[in-house]
């Protein structure tokens, strides 16, 4: 068995506990797949790069609204595939090549199980061993359990984005964060889309009020089928694919569509299933997570184990990238100064959906803090800012945007955030600030200056619409 100082497994956010500090230890990094992990490869990144051009050829269709006529005349599929992974394929490669040409470093290609405390298998028998183990092993793309899904044509966000053509029409299947983008993307570059969604509900861990904003601008921009749950997919006559589904109110009603590709977005589960992590007695959560203490280490029976840690998909209930790399923060810290433990502030984690339009998040939903509120004796306030009421939103003929905040009245701290609009992933990050620094909505409103026009003011001016301290009129 081959003894290492450090091993880490998965080389996302894993990859990036390496720093300076590490350079005498003996490491293995073990990745079966693209080196760099699902935000690289498959994730964030190339959606993102789909995203932009999807958003400029949105805007490009809608500048008639503002005296200006555009025409999309070609959107090139395979150019901007190619341009997209040249990038992309030539940072996981050189990221690997770097990492094997490091002589503290071993890169396994394969995947690994514990088969018991502190000792992984690969694939092909081998064994491995280290005092400290790092689990970054991530999350897979969660399949229905319905026939068809292995039939060409039906793909997930792992292969969706390397078609060599784009599809006349697709139906895309969930609706969560990857549902939302893909959407956006294949109807932003001039795909029929078709969105089915076993609720009737969209994104459902936001707030109300944006979830159905967004329902209301997805139709208006593709076909959505909401209430219908998936049975099966097979191949029409035509060579194309058909999916089914039935009525999910137990109606018994039918419903299909044939399209070119079938995109199947419904969700994603961590890996700690594949580690076998009773081999070494981990606790696994309900949620099929890995159980970690606010330091990052791994528990059994409730207890750390000493030198096991994990990090991001595998053990959050987040599924952010931004989250994976904090924790990798964590981790790269308190491996090495195990006297000195470091914890990760998972107060207010923020989140955007790169759709039409975006959407961005932190802190509790008006619901959720209602229930709090009602929990705790407390009172809220809300607003609920129409982007297209400040002066950048006249400039934009905006119709959509809201900026919606939520806060104790009494205390005057913002317990959520929450936008639609034009830029909301940018907009919502001195309101991530303000929280994470414990500043009240009067300070974030009125300590700052805020440029003008700039869009941002629709920020200001739902601080300033909040009914809290410093802001009424006898506090003056
Ligand atoms: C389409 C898509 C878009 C996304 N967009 C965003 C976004 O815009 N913003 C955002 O914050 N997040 C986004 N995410 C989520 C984000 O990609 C993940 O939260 C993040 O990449 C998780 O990082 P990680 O290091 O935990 O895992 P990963 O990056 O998944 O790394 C885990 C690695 O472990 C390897 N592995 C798995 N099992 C084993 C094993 N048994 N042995 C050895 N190696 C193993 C895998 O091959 C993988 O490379 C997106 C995800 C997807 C799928
Ligand atoms: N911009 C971002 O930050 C970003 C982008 C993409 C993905 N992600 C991360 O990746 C994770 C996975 O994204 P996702 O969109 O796949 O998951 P999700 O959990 O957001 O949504 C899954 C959707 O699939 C539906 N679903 C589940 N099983 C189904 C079935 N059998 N039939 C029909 N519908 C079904 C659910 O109702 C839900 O609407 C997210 O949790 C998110 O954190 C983040």
């Amino acid at each position: 068995m081959r003894s290492y100082d450090l091993i880490i497994v998965g080389s996302g956010s894993g990859n990036s506990i390496l720093t300076d500090e590490y350079r005498d230890m003996d490491v293995a990094i073990v990745e079966p797949n693209r080196f760099g992990g699902t935000c690289l490869n498959v994730g964030c990144i190339p959606t993102k790069m789909y995203v932009y051009p999807a958003t400029v050829a949105d805007q490009a269709r809608d500048a008639a609204r503002l005296g200006v006529d555009a025409a999309i005349e070609n959107v090139d599929w395979p150019g901007m595939r190619d341009r997209i992974f040249a990038r992309i394929d030539a940072i996981a490669t050189n990221g690997l090549q770097y990492r094997q040409s490091l002589e503290n470093v071993t890169v396994i290609q394969e995947y690994v199980h514990f088969v018991a405390p502190y000792v992984l298998e690969t694939q092909s028998g081998e064994r491995i061993t280290a005092p400290q183990i790092v689990l970054a092993n991530g999350s897979r793309v969660h399949m229905p359990d319905v026939p068809g899904t292995d039939l060409e044509g039906v793909h997930t966000s792992d292969t969706v984005m390397r078609l060599p053509q784009q599809p006349r029409d697709i139906v895309v299947v969930g609706g969560g964060y990857i549902a939302a983008e893909f959407c956006h993307v294949f109807q932003g570059l001039g795909s029929s889309v078709t969105q089915l969604n076993r609720s009737h509900r969209l994104l459902r861990a936001h707030d109300d009020t944006i979830a159905e904003r967004f329902a209301r601008e997805a139709a208006e921009h593709w076909d959505l089928q909401l209430g219908w749950s998936i049975t099966g997919i097979e191949r029409a006559q035509d060579g194309r694919l058909t999916v089914r589904a039935e009525a999910s109110d137990g109606s018994g009603e039918l419903w299909e569509r044939t399209a070119d590709v079938v995109l199947l977005a419904t969700g994603r589960v961590p890996n700690a299933d594949t580690l076998d992590p009773g081999a070494a007695d981990l606790d696994v959560t309900d949620a099929g997570l890995l159980a970690v203490d606010e330091h990052q280490r791994v528990l059994s029976g409730g207890e750390p184990v000493a030198g096991l840690w994990a990090l991001g998909d595998v053990c959050s209930p987040h599924q952010l990238k931004h989250v994976a790399n904090a924790e990798a923060r964590v981790v790269s810290h308190n491996v090495v100064h195990p006297e000195d433990l470091r914890g990760c502030d998972h107060r207010y984690v923020p989140s955007a959906v790169f759709t039409e339009p975006q959407i961005a998040s932190v802190g509790m939903t008006e619901r959720a803090a209602r229930e709090w509120a009602a929990e705790n004796g407390a009172e809220i306030t809300v607003k609920e800012q129409d982007f297209g009421d400040v002066a950048y939103g006249w400039a934009m003929e905006d119709r959509v945007g809201i900026c919606k905040l939520i806060a104790d009245s009494r205390t005057g701290e913002l317990l959520g955030a929450h936008l639609i609009g034009r830029d909301a992933s940018n907009l919502v990050q001195p309101l991530v600030q303000g929280m994470s620094f414990g500043l009240r909505v009067h300070e974030m409103a009125r300590g700052q200056y805020w440029i003008h026009p700039a869009l941002a003011e629709v920020v200001e001016n739902a601080l300033l619409g909040l009914d809290v301290p410093g802001q009424r009129p006898d506090d003056a």
